[in-house]
């Protein structure tokens, strides 16, 4: 599992370590792993020529620390700062030991252009979101072909990984130091991180993350595996209230990655259309409503529909909601949540469903628009599983799962192609098997969005893949990752 940590809980297990240790030890080492890196990254592409763009506090240190080692090892270096002091040292030390620094008056412009590793050492965790003045132009003028290596976090964006940023670094790659920060793994900063490579610099944090991220040795840990004492029911029944007669695809797609997913039984309910494409897609499925574990409820649900059937199924996902069984709600099936659910929850929505949700939920903060949202993700969705009681798991490139209280979780496993209509239903599926089998909604969010991603992959590796593709590819990822 990959744990991040805020800036603050960084920097107080910082200032322990740093009382028993030398002056300016940590940041040596922090330096020297990030010349290594670089280095290797050098050697690998070929490359010679290194531009640091120095910010006004230590991350520009670390920057300006790491160049002394590589002008050592004879690569050409370059350092550029801003209209401020220097963290550490004066221009002419930094002469001495290899790297030139210019001023904004200097022509920093051709070096830069030349360059073949830009070191980003603009702002780190002390940074507040955006970059300063100076460095927009330095940053502008990074050649597309240069190597960039963002020092600790790309510069301009939020270190807390809460807000969007236009502008600011996007890097290659990313060097952090002891721990990842949320700012590398949040849907609002992931996408400027590149490659995450983590420095060890002695730094060990202890007691509940920030942010946790599954991995695949996490699938081994948690995935519900039967014993030889199993039975159908002991392993999970899954209730799915889906689709209607307009929407008759979702159910499909839903009930097929729930079996895939190694339920003990699957219920269906829903209208007659639906029905008869489930019965024929999933001959293993028992239609009507029953005894359950735990229900699915959304996905191509129509709460405003009058067709044959539609009454009787609303009746059924209302009960559902009202049971004291845990429920997944998904799509239309969010237009029913009225407010808290002692109950376990998992709602999933995307970020104009979260939208519409909160705005319905929460009147008087006004309306909340998916730009709101995409703007603001994690915050958006606390302030929904605050609202609710549930636990919120935000559909994007980035998916988060954010439960009410304590450590959020986020999963980047999918490719990009996975957006693509009715993979959600498929998320739906394959979270609500693993709520049958009583997983937590947090465990069951985290885990299906990573078999999920990976289902994704699989599919079709590096090409596009459809839902009912992602659907079957589901009990032979499981199978992959169990026995890996
Ligand atoms: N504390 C430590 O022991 C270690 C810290 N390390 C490095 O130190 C960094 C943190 O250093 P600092 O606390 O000096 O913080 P930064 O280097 O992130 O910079 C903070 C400075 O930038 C200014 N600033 C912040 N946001 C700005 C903005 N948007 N526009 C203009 N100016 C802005 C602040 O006023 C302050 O002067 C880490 O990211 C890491 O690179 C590493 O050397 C490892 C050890
Ligand atoms: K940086």
């Amino acid at each position: 599992m990959l744990r991040a940590w805020s800036a603050d809980r960084v920097r107080s297990a910082e200032r322990d370590l740093m009382a028993g240790l030398e002056e300016g030890e940590l940041m040596a080492r922090a330096a020297q792993g990030l010349a290594e890196v670089c280095s290797a990254r050098l050697h690998q592409r070929g490359g010679t020529r290194v531009v640091v763009l120095a910010g006004p506090g230590n991350n520009g240190a670390d920057a300006l620390y790491a160049a002394a080692h590589l002008a050592d090892e004879g690569f050409a270096c370059v350092a550029v700062q801003g209209d401020w002091p220097l963290a550490v040292g004066e221009p002419a030390a930094w002469l001495a030991a290899g790297v030139p620094v210019l001023s904004g008056d200097d022509d920093w412009a051709t070096p830069l252009s030349e360059a073949d590793l830009v070191l980003d050492g603009v702002l780190g965790i002390g940074g507040r979101p955006g970059l300063p003045a100076e460095a927009v132009a330095w940053v502008d003028a990074v050649p597309p072909d240069a190597y960039v290596v963002a020092v600790d976090l790309p510069s301009g964006q939020d270190p807390a990984g809460e807000q969007a940023q236009d502008g600011g670094v996007y890097a290659d790659e990313t060097v952090t130091f002891a721990v990842a920060k949320p700012v590398h793994v949040l849907p609002a900063t992931e996408s400027a991180v590149g490659r995450l490579t983590v420095v060890d610099i002695g730094l060990e944090l202890e007691g509940p993350a920030d942010v946790e991220r599954l991995d695949f040795a996490d699938v081994a840990d948690l995935w519900p595996v039967p014993h030889a004492s199993d039975d159908k029911y002991s392993r999970g029944v899954l209730g799915v209230v889906a689709g209607g007669e307009d929407y008759t695809g979702a159910p499909v797609l839903c009930c097929t990655a729930a079996v895939g997913a190694g339920l003990g039984m699957l219920r269906y309910v829903g209208t007659p259309a639906p029905t008869g494409l489930v019965r024929a897609a999933v001959p293993e499925v028992v239609i009507g409503d029953g005894r359950v574990q735990a229900w699915v409820v959304g996905p191509g649900l129509d709460t405003t529909s009058r067709a044959r059937g539609s009454k009787a199924q609303l009746d059924v996902a209302r009960a559902a909601l009202a049971s004291d069984l845990p429920v997944l709600v998904d799509a239309g099936g969010l237009d029913l949540v009225k407010g808290r659910r002692e109950a376990p929850t998992l709602l999933t929505p995307h970020a104009g469903e979260l939208a519409r949700l909160l705005s319905r939920l929460d009147p008087d903060a006004g309306e909340t628009t998916r730009e709101q949202v995409t703007g603001a993700p994690l915050a958006h969705a606390r302030r929904a599983a605050s609202l609710t009681g549930a636990t919120v798991l935000l559909k994007g490139a980035t998916t988060l799962v954010v439960p009410p209280e304590g450590t959020v979780r986020s999963q980047a496993d999918a490719p990009a192609w996975t957006a693509t209509a009715g993979a959600g239903d498929v998320l739906a599926g394959v979270c609500g098997a693993l709520l049958a089998a009583g997983l937590s909604p947090l465990d069951a969010g985290s885990l299906g969005a990573l078999v999920h991603g990976v289902a994704a992959d699989r599919a079709n590796p590096g090409g596009p893949v459809r839902a009912l593709a992602l659907a079957h590819a589901v009990p032979g990822t499981v199978a992959h990752l169990l026995t890996r």
